[in-house]
Formats: structure tokens, sequence, C-alpha cells
């Protein structure tokens, strides 16, 4: 369905001089510098899935969503979506993708969001049935059906992403291109934008490629993530192997009923993080977690044991700070 290889874009641009006599001065003469924003991305993302683009700043997410929807053209390489070159903008494949970037507005500020909507249906050629009962459905869904006749402009941030949702699903795209559709709102809205997304792309078989820095998004809904690492694909696969990868160990949380004992028979390579009152906090590898249970109940009465995975942002702090094994 989506496929690229090799694809690159590379940005040119021109510094200016600060101040007017460098806006003055560029007007005259301009040097010209190139940004390589990807370098020889290759992927192949199949139907249905739900795709986490993931990178830290400046890493090309965002350039990738424009270049498979369309919205660039690449330097060199190809890409493939829904059997079509995205760039030539053919009405074929705009009428099956959808993009919401979360700093770009599809909603005209002044009009109603349904305005904006029934321009929608007149570009798409919408019936009228089916556009009436997929505007319902979907602001029912985003709790919103009492916010699109009012002005956009007066909506709120999460209210404003919630009508984007609903403009961009109301043609039934095949491909849903999110840039990080969580941005700045509330746990609430995060929740039901949530739901929405993963129930759209199960009930639909929409295919949806996300970018987010919110790793509880990413947790909550992508069954695979891809690493951009400048401009290339750092990893491709689930998230859980991405922290199996980065992180190993797994944090195991053992409750006594009483400050326990010393540790005895601790495995050499298992580290304690926390030795405090009945609580003992131990990071292992997950090889070793068995050996560790098998000896924590000679150390006290043992009430509760907790094993996790190691926290998600600090899994993410090791993987864009370059960690990645
Ligand atoms: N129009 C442009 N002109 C010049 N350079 C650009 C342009 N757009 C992006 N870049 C550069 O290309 C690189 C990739 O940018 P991109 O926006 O794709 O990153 P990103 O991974 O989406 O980052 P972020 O997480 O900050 O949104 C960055 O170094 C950026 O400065």
């Amino acid at each position: 369905m989506i496929t690229t290889s090799g694809l690159t874009k590379d940005y040119r641009f021109h510094r200016q001089s600060p101040g007017l006599g460098g806006a003055v001065k560029s007007l005259f003469h301009r040097t010209h510098e190139t940004r390589r924003a990807l370098d020889g991305l290759d992927l192949i993302i199949e139907p249905g899935e739900f795709v986490g683009l993931l990178g830290r700043n400046g890493a090309g997410k965002t350039t990738t969503l424009k270049l498979l929807s369309g919205l660039l053209r690449p330097s060199s390489g190809t890409v493939s979506v829904l059997g079509h070159q995205p760039w030539r903008r053919n009405f074929d494949f705009l009428r099956r993708i959808a993009v919401v970037l979360g700093q770009k507005s599809m909603l005209w500020w002044d009009v109603s969001a349904m305005d904006s909507y029934l321009v929608h249906r007149a570009m798409y050629d919408l019936d009228r049935a089916t556009f009436d009962r997929s505007v319902a459905e979907l602001a029912e869904l985003l709790s919103v059906s009492d916010l699109l006749t009012i002005p956009v402009r007066k909506l709120s941030l999460g209210e404003r992403m919630k009508c984007e949702l609903i403009g961009a699903l109301l043609h039934q795209p095949d491909v849903l291109f999110l840039d990080e559709p969580t941005i700045g709102l509330d746990v609430l809205s995060t929740a039901v934008i949530r739901d929405f997304l993963r129930e759209v792309n199960r009930q639909r078989g929409t295919t949806i490629i996300l970018t987010s820095h919110n790793m509880d998004d990413v947790e909550a809904l992508c069954e695979r993530v891809l690493l951009v690492d400048h401009g290339r694909l750092g990893f491709d696969g689930s998230l859980a192997e991405l922290i199996k990868s980065t992180r190993p160990a797994k944090r195991l949380t053992l409750t006594y009923a009483s400050p326990p004992g010393p540790p005895t028979a601790l495995p050499s390579d298992v580290t304690m993080i926390e030795n405090e009152g009945p609580i003992r906090r131990l990071e292992a590898d997950r090889s070793k977690i068995t050996e560790v249970l098998s000896v924590a109940p000679s150390w006290g009465e043992l009430v509760d044991v907790e094993v996790a995975e190691a926290d998600l942002d600090e899994v993410m702090r090791t993987v864009l700070s370059g960690g990645l094994r």
C-alpha cells in the first residue's frame, strides 16, 4: 500500500544576516544552502496498519508525512501510496487520503466547521444522506455534535482538533496521515481522540500513520513504530521490541510486611535501586526475574510483587540520544 525506496528530501534555503541591513542585503545577494531532511528512507506499510513515526526534533518525521501525502516532491528515490506517486496529486489519490497537520487547519477560521464540511462534500461529491450520517456519527463519537455550527475561531484547541478529524474522515479515506494530533490537549480530550482513532482504524480499516512525541499515544495506538533518525530508518518493529532492545532490564518492586533483612543471594548483575522501609526496587535483566523472585521471599514476609518494563519516557530518552542497540 505504501512503499518508499531510497526516499530523499533536500530543502534549499538561504540564510539571512540579522537586522535591516541583512534583510536589504539578502534582496540583492543570496547564498543558498541545502539541508538533507530525509536520507534514503526505505519502508513498506500494509493496509490497515497503525504506525507511529518517532524521532527527535528535526529527525524528518513531518517531511516523511508530507512526502507520503504529496505535499512535497522527493529530491530522489521513489514513493508509492495506493499505487500513486503522491506528489502528482492525482484526484483519485487525494480522494483516498487525508492529512491532519497539527499546525495547519483545513477548517476556515471565521465560519463554522459544518460550513467547511459542506465545501468538502461538494469537493468530494458526497451524497447528502451519506454526508449527514457520517457527520452525525463522527461528531457523536467525538462528543462535539453541538459545536459544529459555532465559528471555528471560538472553539478551544481540543474542540478544533476533533472538528479537524471529522473533516478529514468525511470522505472515508483509506489512509490518514496525522501530525501530532494530541499536542497541547488535556488528558480527557487526548483520551477521546485516542479512542476515536482506534475505532476508525479497527472499524473502517483505515491505515493510520501518526507522528507524536507523546509516548502514551504511541503506546496506546501503534502496533508498529518506525524510528526516523537523521533522515533514515533507525528502527522498525513493535514498541515492545523497541523497549526490549533499548532497556532490556525490567523493574521489580517488592513490598514486604515490614522492612526485610539483607538481600542475600541476589544475582550479581541485578541492581538494587531503592532500599528503604518495606519496599525494595530492583532493576534486572528479564532473564534474571525468576531467579530474583525465588530468593526474594527469604528476605522477609513478601506481600506484593510488581514487574514492569522500564519507564517509556526513559526508553525514549535513551533512543533519542542515540542509545538504540
Ligand atoms: N522548509 C524547510 N526549509 C529548510 N529546512 C527545513 C524545512 N522544513 C524542514 N526543514 C529541516 O528538515 C529537517 C527535518 O524537519 P522535519 O520537520 O521533517 O522534522 P521532524 O522530525 O518533524 O521534527 P519535529 O519533531 O521538531 O516536528 C530539520 O532539520 C528541519 O530544520
